[in-house]
C-alpha cells in the first residue's frame, strides 16, 4: 500500500510536486503518468527516502521509508537501470545487496532466474545491454520479496520482447497481491499493463481513475457496419441513439452500448458485419488531460 498525502517538494524556487495526494492499492498495477518534468521521479524518490518532502507525507505500508524496519522486504524499486557497478558480475552485485540487508544468498539465485538472467549471472554488468540492466534492476527490486514495488520508466529503451516481458511480469506481481506502481509517459503502454492510472502534470494530480473509466469517459461511440445501414440507423435512433453515417456507409453510434445495438439489430433481423466500441482513444484522452501541463511543447 502506498499513500501520498498533500505532498509538496520544492527545489529552491521550483516546485516539483505540488500538494499531491493519491493511494496505490495492493493487487493492482497502477500506471503513474505525466509529461516530462511532471514530478513522477521526485514522488518516487520521496517515497524511497532518497529525498525529503518539503511538506506532506509519502508512506509505504503506513510508514515513512526511514521508519521501515526491513525496507527491502517491504518495498523494492527500479529507479535507474545503470545503478549497478559495471565491474561486478550480476551475481556479485545482488549478493552484495543481499548480504548488506541480511537476505539469504539463495534469493539471489531465485531472482536471477525469475528475470531470466541465470545464464549470465557470472558475467560483468559492464557488458550488459540496456534490457539486461533493466532485468538486473528488477531482480534487485525483488530481492527482499517485497509487497510494494515501484518501477521508474521500466520499458524505456526495451525491444518489443522486453516490453512484453515486463508487462507480463508486472501483471503477475500484482496478481500475487503486490502493490505495483510504474511510471511512464506512454499512455499506450500503460493502457495494456495497468488497471489504474494516476496522471499528474506540473506536480499536481490530474486524474486518479481506472483504465476502463478513462476509456468510458472519452469513448467515441460504437462503429457499426451493416448491409442495411439506413434501416438500422432508423432503428437505433428510435431507441434513443445519435447516429452519424460515414462516407463508407459505416455508422458511428452514440448513446447505446454494443449489446443493445446487437439486440436491436437481431430483433429486426438486420445483419451486422461489425460492432466495435471505439474507446481506443486513451492516447487522445491523455493528451487532452495533460494539455497545458507539458514543460516543452513543439509549436
Ligand atoms: N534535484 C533537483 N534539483 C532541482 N530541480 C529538480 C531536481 N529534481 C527534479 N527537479 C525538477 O522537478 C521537476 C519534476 O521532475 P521529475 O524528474 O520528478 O519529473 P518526471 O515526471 O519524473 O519527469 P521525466 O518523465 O522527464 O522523468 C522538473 O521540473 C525537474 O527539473
Amino acid at each position: 500500500m502506498i499513500e501520498i498525502h498533500e505532498l509538496t517538494k520544492r527545489y529552491g524556487r521550483s516546485v516539483a510536486v505540488d500538494g499531491l495526494s493519491f493511494g496505490v492499492r495492493p493487487g493492482t498495477v497502477t500506471g503513474f503518468l505525466g509529461p516530462n518534468g511532471a514530478g513522477k521521479s521526485t514522488t518516487m524518490r520521496v517515497l524511497l527516502g532518497l529525498d525529503a518532502p518539503t511538506s506532506g507525507t509519502a508512506l509505504v505500508n503506513g510508514r515513512r521509508y526511514r521508519e521501515l524496519r526491513r525496507p527491502m522486504h517491504e518495498v523494492g524499486a527500479l529507479l535507474d537501470a545503470n545503478a549497478a557497478h559495471g565491474g561486478r558480475s550480476a551475481f556479485d552485485h545482488l549478493r552484495w545487496m543481499a548480504r548488506s540487508n541480511r537476505i539469504p544468498v539463495s534469493r539471489v539465485t531465485a531472482v536471477l532466474e525469475h528475470v531470466g538472467l541465470a545464464g549470465v549471472a557470472r558475467k560483468r554488468v559492464g557488458g550488459f545491454s540496456l534490457g539486461m540492466r533493466q532485468r538486473l534492476g528488477i531482480a534487485a527490486a525483488l530481492l527482499g520479496d517485497p509487497g510494494v514495488l515501484m518501477f521508474d520508466e521500466p520499458v524505456n529503451g526495451l525491444d518489443p520482447d522486453g516490453v512484453r516481458w515486463i508487462r507480463e511480469l508486472m501483471r503477475s506481481l500484482a496478481a500475487e497481491g503486490r502493490t505495483v506502481l510504474i511510471s511512464s509517459h506512454l499512455m499506450s503502454e500503460m493502457a495494456l499493463t495497468a488497471d489504474r492510472l494516476v496522471v499528474i502534470g506540473r506536480g499536481r494530480l490530474i486524474a486518479d481513475t481506472s483504465v476502463r473509466e478513462l476509456a468510458d469517459r472519452f469513448r467515441q461511440g460504437v462503429l457499426v457496419r451493416s448491409p442495411r445501414a439506413p434501416e438500422l440507423s432508423a432503428v437505433l435512433v428510435a431507441a434513443g441513439a445519435t447516429v452519424d453515417a460515414g462516407a463508407g456507409g459505416e455508422l458511428s453510434v452514440h448513446g447505446l452500448e454494443v449489446d443493445a445495438i446487437g439486440d436491436l439489430a437481431a430483433a429486426e433481423g438486420i445483419p451486422l458485419y461489425e460492432v466495435t466500441p471505439r474507446s481506443a482513444s486513451l492516447e487522445d484522452a491523455y493528451m487532452e488531460l495533460t494539455a497545458g501541463s507539458t514543460e516543452y511543447r513543439a509549436s
